[in-house]
């Protein structure tokens, strides 16, 4: 017999909340469907009123079977629930749920609000007697409720009883500044249900200053709360919230969970997890952590020798979870860390195989190159270029004759100062010799920079490959310095991707950055050029 546990995403208000985070009203619509077709139960949509985009949200919320969800704080002391403006504004919003933030930390209560413990308690009681009045589900999120309880255990709770007595459909306990361990909040959370508070009106709102959101929300589900608060790929104030990415496939796949709860998402919907979390990470504009639990590109590479091995005659051997299960991929990858198991499986996967001598060979290449700076684990592609030479399995459709880059400070038509980098690159391609030059400039007449304009030339006229290359388009680029002073080399990582939606990364090494970019961006194109049209 299970038990439903509700999800509930604040992606939208406490994610917004993440420093740099700013999402539009229309990635706001798009997130919420994304949530939605997920299944939790409730979307968080913003503060209405707070801020014209999350008015203009709510203005045009997208239908959704997930509850809506608006959130505010409790009236202020001093006007009646029915005066307050702020307040006025969230329930205008028109949402079929409400969620309300207020003080039950003693301390707050003093210093942030200046008002007495009873009045606190008199505005949380009306606050959410107005949304039940106004027929909406209530939600209580009980701010600093840990550190509160810690104060004066009688108070907290008092708070959290005045919103469940005035009709909170959940009263949500929130360790706001991220700083209590799992141990401790289970034990508050016992000893709330133990004063009162049924756990099916519990909710447990987590931030991960420590670290260890998910694992203070696991041990609240364990003691008994049932709504369970988070964020997609754990954004969220400060250090994030708990993450949803990793929460949510822990309670459908791991025990004690997996036995016990049913939550909106089943497991038909696990597989489109990493696409959800890639999707906002695209959105943000930010590289997806590789290193993520369960979502990320690195979450079932096995890159160890020994592990590579043990996979290829059984993969449960180095996997918790099967991959598939939330949509992610293995790989084993090519490295200094790598034996003869992970070549034969990456050749295998390529659709590559060679004879021995020639499989060391590329063993030895792979070795002695990342000795020199390369990483292969990171850059799939460049592995691959090497494994076709050495397998005699390359054809060099162009070579690059010479090229040249220079930034120069100078007036434009405007007079104003401007940074202009451009590239010259010479190819020979079926025996011609070909010319491209290429500026930086994006369509805002902005720099970016002198590997921009590398990438440019380098792609602007290869004559009959052309067409092969024209839908790449450089999605990533990072630079790592490998040693320090004299002897510094540059370590150039480039992510490419085109319309048939692959995506491939390269890597260049030299002491000058821009060689090592140059390699890179070679790489990529001759990567693209080895693949089926
Ligand atoms: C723990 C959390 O993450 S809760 C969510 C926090 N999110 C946000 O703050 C983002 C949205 N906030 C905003 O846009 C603005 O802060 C607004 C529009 C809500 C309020 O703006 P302002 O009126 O300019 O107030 P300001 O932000 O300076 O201060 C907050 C006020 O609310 C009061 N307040 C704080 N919490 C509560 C509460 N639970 N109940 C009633 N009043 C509260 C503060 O005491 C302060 O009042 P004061 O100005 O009299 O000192
Ligand atoms: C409400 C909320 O976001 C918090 O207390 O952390």
């Amino acid at each position: 017999m299970t038990e439903r546990l509700y999800l509930y995403d604040t992606t939208l208000r406490d994610g917004q909340q993440t420093q740099g985070v700013q999402f539009s009203a229309s990635e706001k619509v798009e997130i919420a469907k994304m949530l939605d077709a997920l299944g939790v139960d409730h979307i968080e949509g913003g503060w209405p009123g707070a801020n014209p985009t999350d008015s203009d949200f709510f203005a045009a919320a997208p239908e959704t079977s997930a509850t809506m969800t608006a959130f505010g704080m409790t009236k202020r002391v001093g006007r009646s629930a029915e005066n307050d403006d702020v307040l006025a504004a969230v329930i205008n919003a028109g949402t079929p749920a409400v969620c309300l933030v207020g003080k039950t930390h003693p301390f707050h209560v003093r210093t942030a609000l200046g008002v007495t413990l009873e009045e606190n308690l008199g505005a949380i009681r009306a606050s959410i007697e107005h949304l039940v009045t106004k027929r909406r589900e209530a939600l209580f999120d009980c701010e600093h409720f840990f550190d509160g309880y810690n104060e004066d255990p009688d108070y907290a709770v008092a708070c959290a009883k005045a919103a469940l007595d005035a009709g909170a459909r959940w009263v949500v306990l929130c360790d706001t500044n991220g700083g209590t361990m799992p141990a401790r909040i289970a034990e508050v959370v016992r000893a709330v249900i133990s004063a009162g508070i049924p756990g099916d009106r519990l909710g447990i709102h987590t931030h991960n200053d420590t670290e260890q959101a998910v694992a203070a929300s696991l041990a609240a589900i364990e003691a008994g709360a049932r709504q369970v608060q988070g964020t997609l790929n754990g954004l969220g104030e400060r250090c994030g919230n708990a993450n949803l990415m990793s929460l949510i496939p822990t309670l459908l796949l791991k025990e004690p969970f997996a036995s016990r709860y049913e939550t909106g998402v089943n497991r038909e919907n696990l597989p489109h997890l990493m696409k959800v979390s890639q999707r906002l990470d695209d959105i943000l504009n930010r590289v997806p952590r590789r290193e993520a639990a369960y979502v990320g590109a690195s979450a079932f590479a096995h890159k160890a020798g020994l592990h590579a091995s043990a996979i290829l005659k059984d993969p449960t051997t180095y996997e918790h979870v099967p991959p598939e299960a939330v949509g992610n991929a293995r790989i084993v990858p090519m490295s200094n860390q790598a034996g003869l198991s992970n070549l034969r499986k990456r050749l295998t996967d390529l659709g590559l195989d060679g004879a021995p001598d020639q499989l060391r060979r590329i063993l030895e290449v792979v070795k002695a190159r990342e000795d020199a700076g390369y990483a292969y684990d990171i850059a799939p592609a460049s592995f691959e270029l090497i494994a076709r030479e050495e397998l005699g399995l390359m054809v060099e459709a162009f070579e690059v004759k010479r090229y040249r880059v220079t930034v120069e400070r100078r007036k434009n038509k405007y007079d104003q100062m401007v940074t202009v980098s451009e590239a010259v690159v010479v190819v020979k391609v079926d025996g011609e010799k070909r010319l491209s030059v290429s500026e930086s400039m994006d369509e805002t007449g902005s720099d970016r920079g002198p590997v921009n304009a590398l990438s440019k030339a380098l792609a602007k006229d290869l004559g009959p490959l052309q067409e092969r290359i024209a839908d790449m388009r450089l999605k990533d680029f990072r630079v790592r310095i490998m040693q320090g002073g004299t002897e510094a080399v540059t370590r150039v990582i480039i992510d490419h991707e085109d319309d048939a939606g692959r995506r491939w990364s390269t890597v260049g090494v030299s002491p000058n950055i821009v060689d090592a970019s140059f390699e890179a961006l070679l790489d990529a194109v001759r990567w693209k050029l080895c693949q089926p049209d």
